[in-house]
């Protein structure tokens, strides 16, 4: 990838908002995203930090639509040229998430009786690989991040959480998305499969994957972002590089 590729604007988000109306508790609003504004590079890695509650898994699950943001836009560029999520129907932005965008949060969601091999290798298809292109970058995937062959086959559902974190990451990465959004995905891992999962995620950005991260782990952030975002309250406070944002690494 050229540096001016590099430069391309992959993600876009506008003034977006985000409430809840509590129901059970009076009908009580509760706000978690005042009018955020963020863009983020092709191969830029922005990590998310601030204290709980104050709004980074909301930001990306409006990303990712799986919340639907009072107002606001959030523009991702795809093959097709840019694409407002808010406003896509529900079709094309299945669409979107199977190919241009990827979410890993902390716990994995598998269909039923569907071992890692197949899972990981739906990813890549999804992406657009053959079918054998998918098994064999899927097996390359799932060897890399240290899966033990004897579970490739076996009921996600039996696996421990973090052999399901393993194989979630695996998903997110193959064949790369454009846009990767992480929400703690290696909580579960022990200090050897953390180390091996993090060099994975850290080698996205060579090939232009832009990834909007949340991870509790100083250390991690201080290795592999770009740049810090801390969040609070619903907007963000700070923003600069892991040293200005986070303080000097231990
Ligand atoms: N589905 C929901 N229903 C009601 N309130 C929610 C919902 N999701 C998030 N919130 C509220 O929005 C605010 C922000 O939550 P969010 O999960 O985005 O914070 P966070 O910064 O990711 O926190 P943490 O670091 O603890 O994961 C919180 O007050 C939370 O209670």
């Amino acid at each position: 990838m050229t540096a001016g590729a590099n430069m391309t604007t992959v993600l876009s988000v506008r003034e977006l908002r985000k409430s809840f109306t509590l129901h059970t508790i009076d009908g009580r609003t509760t706000t978690s995203l005042r009018g955020i504004d963020l863009d983020v590079t092709a191969g830029e890695h922005v990590a998310l930090a601030g204290p709980s509650g104050a709004g980074k898994s909301s930001l990306l699950r409006c990303i990712h639509r799986s919340y639907l943001p009072d107002s606001g836009t959030v523009t991702l560029t795809t093959e097709h040229g840019p694409v407002e999520l808010t406003s896509l129907p529900d079709r094309e932005m299945a669409r979107v998430r199977g190919r241009e965008l990827g979410y890993v949060s902390q716990f994995l969601t598998a269909p039923p009786r569907t071992g890692p091999w197949e899972v990981v290798a739906a990813a890549g298809r999804r992406r657009g690989m053959s079918r054998a292109d998918a098994r064999d970058a899927a097996a390359e995937s799932l060897r890399r991040l240290s899966l033990d062959e004897a579970l490739w086959d076996v009921d996600c559902g039996v696996l421990s959480g973090g052999e399901r974190q393993r194989v979630n990451i695996a998903a997110g990465t193959v064949n790369p998305p454009r846009l990767l959004l992480l929400d703690e995905p290696v909580s579960a891992l022990d200090p050897v499969n953390r180390e091996r999962a993090l060099e994975l995620i850290a080698s996205l950005s060579a090939s232009g994957v832009a990834v909007l991260a949340v991870f509790h782990d100083l250390e991690a952030m201080h290795r592999l972002a770009s740049r810090v975002l801390r969040f609070s309250d619903g907007v963000i406070a700070h923003e600069g590089t892991p040293a200005e944002v986070l303080g000097v690494a231990a």
